[in-house]
């Protein structure tokens, strides 16, 4: 019994089925002309339908009479039943088209911005083919909910209905035949339903699966062939590959033996009519005509009932589509409005974090009651062993979390009361590994802030040292860089990365600098570069370089969230403490190594 009631949940849940249309009511209002448009020509084919039956009755009648005035009235009927029925037809595809893909359009177009919104913890924990895969798959999967199996369920019931009436007044008999045969065809057809709904269910985590195999292949395929992994990922592929394969096939048979089934249904009502119809015609009970007319209807009250299961089983896998949607969507974001690029002055600001507190989970605590003061217009060096917090203070700052306590002032004023916008356009970030995007130069450049002219452009690159390269290029600025810019080196990312900070031309920059061994010639033009960026910002670097360490105004030393140390070179390196051991020298040991902070 308990079995019997969940498994009938899974075919009928009406808490789904709200969920479901909760969340796309918006869309739908918003293509409200369309599915009434759509709700009106749906009206039309059951008239249609009807209308044609009897045509089709009465001609047929009036030949088998001679009744030649009888025929030349039918015969512009017949034609305006059809010119009618063709544009309907038209108009049925155009306003799908508009309602279902319109509402395509906009649930991708909500749920991308949503994933831009999504907070950075609840981003990091999503897979990128699991993403792809709501683009890719579920929103196309949507029909049964959107399309046509959604007018289906409205249009077959009808038809039913509308058939079910203008047939018993053809023949009660004939009628009696066909309605007795519902609840069996009712019966399989749900049956079927609930088979394919629940390989529905598998068929799309599978594909979230297959995306996430591809995605990740293609992001790491250095990693794959350094670490000859080519061979096993292949069978991961090729498994996964199989599954999908295994389900399709199984969906196949079974939507085969269920159209096998309702063909098996009709064709029997169909012969018992046709052959009790013609035994009517013998005994002069009924005319040919609406023994015609009757054959015509009679798979409508047949279909219905078969074809219904069918568009309510459609009408569920798209609700276990939309229900992956729906777990996204649910995922809370602070504010849809998407952060964009404002122009701020660039005058030296002062950074103050007060009593911050913050733990991306509950199992460690990464900053308790860390305070820190940054004087505008100074370099900072970052340093401190790998895990001490550096990044997250940057993420922090950022405001790509949010701390669970404390402060952080810019000039005074707390992050928390600047919108994204300020606060990120205030900021510029060069992370240590450069993300380019694919495409050309310039359009990377152009990326940092709207109308920048061709001569800050080149201005930038030449302050980045990388101007005479891009120069020597034949595409110059418009040559392609490929996907993540991997036609260029490593310091070439690097430069063109700072050479866009500087024409973001923010009052505070976060660098992260690169411990990937670049050559001394190179090491020196992008340190030359970083210099151009630095001058008349407020600088927080991430430092592992003894030069950059050198260099700055105050050097802080972070120790497992907490500062330990804060200094001059000189002073610190006077210093029993952290920072020495990191250096790996003595106080009167001339020649310093690199800070290993990694
Ligand atoms: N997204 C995250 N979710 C959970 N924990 C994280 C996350 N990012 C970092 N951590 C943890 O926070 C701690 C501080 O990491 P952080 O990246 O700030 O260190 P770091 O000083 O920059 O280290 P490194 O020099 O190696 O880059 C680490 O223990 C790390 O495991």
């Amino acid at each position: 019994m308990a079995k019997s009631k969940q498994l009938m949940n899974q075919y009928f849940s009406l808490k789904d089925i709200r969920k479901t249309f909760s969340m796309l009511k918006p869309f739908f209002q918003r293509h409200w002309k369309a599915y009434s448009a759509l709700l009106f020509l749906l009206c039309f084919d059951i008239l249609f339908t009807i209308a044609f039956a009897w045509f089709f009755g009465r001609i047929t009648d009036a030949a088998i009479r001679g009744d030649f005035e009888e025929l030349k009235r039918l015969i512009p009927i017949g034609i305006g039943l059809t010119v009618l029925n063709i544009i309907a037809n038209f108009c049925d595809i155009y306003f799908e088209t508009i309602a279902s893909n319109g509402l395509k359009k906009d649930l991708k177009e909500y749920l991308f911005k949503h994933i831009l919104s999504l907070p950075a913890g609840v981003a990091s924990n999503l897979r990128s083919g699991d993403l792809l895969s709501y683009f890719t798959n579920d929103i196309h999967s949507i029909d049964g909910v959107t399309g046509s199996s959604l007018l289906n369920l409205i249009r077959l019931p009808l038809t039913y209905l509308a058939v079910l009436i203008y047939l018993f007044q053809l023949n009660w008999v004939l009628s009696m035949i066909s309605i007795v045969i519902g609840p069996i065809a009712m019966v399989a057809g749900a049956g079927f339903g609930l088979l394919l709904k629940r390989n529905g269910r598998k068929l799309h985590s599978l594909i979230a699966q297959i995306n996430n195999t591809l995605s990740e292949t293609f992001q790491g395929f250095q990693v794959i062939r350094s670490f000859t992994l080519e061979k096993k990922v292949f069978e991961k592929f090729t498994r996964e590959n199989d599954a999908y394969f295994k389900l399709e096939l199984e969906n196949a048979k079974l939507q085969g033996w269920y159209y096998s089934g309702g063909y098996l249904i009709s064709s029997g009502v169909f012969l018992t009519c046709l052959s009790l119809g013609a035994y009517f015609v013998y005994q002069k009970e009924m005319s040919i005509g609406s023994l015609l007319t009757f054959t015509n209807l009679v798979g409508y009250l047949v279909y219905p009932l078969t074809g219904l299961a069918g568009q309510w089983a459609g009408f569920q896998r798209s609700i276990t589509a939309i229900d992956r949607v729906i777990e996204l969507v649910e995922k809370p974001v602070a504010s849809l409005d998407l952060p964009t690029h404002i122009p701020v002055k660039r005058k030296p600001k002062s950074i103050e974090f007060q009593r911050l507190t913050f733990s991306y989970d509950e199992n460690k605590q990464i900053f308790s009651n860390l305070s820190l003061q940054i004087p505008p217009g100074k370099m900072i060096a970052l340093v401190g062993p790998s895990g001490a917090g550096k990044t997250t203070l940057f993420h922090l700052l950022q405001g790509v979390y949010q701390p669970q306590s404390g402060k952080i002032l810019i000039d005074g004023i707390p992050t928390e009361e600047m919108t994204l916008s300020e606060l990120r356009s205030t900021i510029a970030h060069v992370p240590q590994e450069t993300f380019l995007f694919a495409g050309s130069i310039r359009e990377n450049l152009s990326l940092a802030r709207e109308g920048i002219s061709e001569a800050e452009m080149i201005e930038a690159a030449k302050q980045a040292c990388i101007h005479d390269y891009i120069m020597s290029l034949p595409q110059g600025y418009d040559s392609e860089i490929g996907e993540r810019g991997m036609k260029l080196s490593g310091g070439q990312k690097q430069r063109i990365a700072i050479a866009r900070a500087i024409l973001k031309d923010a009052p505070i920059l976060l660098l992260d600098e690169a411990t990937s061994a670049l050559d001394s010639n190179t090491e020196s033009i992008v340190k030359q570069a970083l210099a151009q960026l630095m001058r008349g910002r407020t600088t927080i670097v991430i430092a592992h370089r003894l030069s950059t360490i050198q260099n700055a105004d105050e050097i802080i030393v972070l120790d497992e969230g907490e500062v330990i140390q804060t200094g001059t070179h000189e002073q610190l390196i006077a210093e029993t403490g952290l920072y020495r051991k990191l250096n790996g020298t003595k106080p009167n040991q001339k020649k310093s190594l690199y800070l290993v902070s990694k």
